[in-house]
């Protein structure tokens, strides 16, 4: 893997201009193209090892599982890889560049593997409910090399508007997708390939019933 994992800043304006604009931005070889492999190899290998656990819907005692509503499979980033501290330091940057253009007021990242095997599918959903829940900001890097256009898996971004769709994103490794979490639906098709992504979302402080900040 090379040395560095920072993210140029002509791409981070462009992602934040196009935030701003419209909600969304889609950025093609985004993530260097070695820290993508490490972070696939590290997933397959968990992959391998039975170490993911089936996704599920909803926060706290709420959780529960849906195969009808989404198929992937996840394990949360835990900085136990060099390829994974490598990402959230990354990751780091583009909080520093979201707070200081926006004010966003992110103070935390939290980003889980993804592996959706053949056949499985997410759901159009929105990642955070308006007025609950404290993501603000949803990320997702693909990690699937030579992915081909008849490899299924896109996601599909709507707009808040009047609900058409507005992008189409082939998963290839690379590719990072980045959206505000509250007003921006999304879905991810059925696949036909094992696809590998690190979905992540910027959270902002937030107070419920008094608790400060609770597990989600
Ligand atoms: O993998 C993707 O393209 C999107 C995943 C997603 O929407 C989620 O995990 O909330
Ligand atoms: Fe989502």
């Amino acid at each position: 893997m090379s040395d560095t994992s920072r993210l140029p800043e002509a791409r981070l304006g462009e992602l934040i201009d196009s935030l701003v604009t419209q909600g969304w931005y889609v950025g093609p070889s985004f993530l260097p193209a070695p820290l993508c492999s490490a972070l696939h190899a590290e997933l397959d290998d968990m992959t391998e090892r039975d170490a993911l656990i089936a996704a599920g819907i909803g926060r706290g005692d709420n959780h529960h599982l849906r195969r009808d509503v989404r198929g992937d499979a996840i394990r949360w980033l835990d900085r136990e890889s060099q390829a994974q501290r490598r990402y959230l330091e990354a990751m780091g940057d583009l909080q520093r560049a979201l707070n200081q253009a926006l004010f966003l007021g992110l103070f935390e990242y939290e980003a889980h593997f993804a592996h959706y095997p053949p056949g499985a599918f997410y759901r159009r959903h929105l990642d955070s409910f308006r007025g609950r829940a404290n993501r603000v900001v949803s990320t997702v890097g693909y990690l699937t090399p030579d992915w081909p256009s008849d490899g299924g898996g896109e996601m599909v971004i709507y707009s808040p508007d009047d609900d058409r769709e507005v992008a189409r994103v082939r998963p290839e490794a690379g590719t990072f997708v980045c959206f505000l979490a509250e007003t921006i639906p999304h879905e991810v098709l059925p696949t036909r390939l094992p696809r590998a992504s690190i979905a992540g979302w910027f959270r902002r402080n937030a107070s419920l019933n008094g608790l400060i900040d609770p597990a989600s």
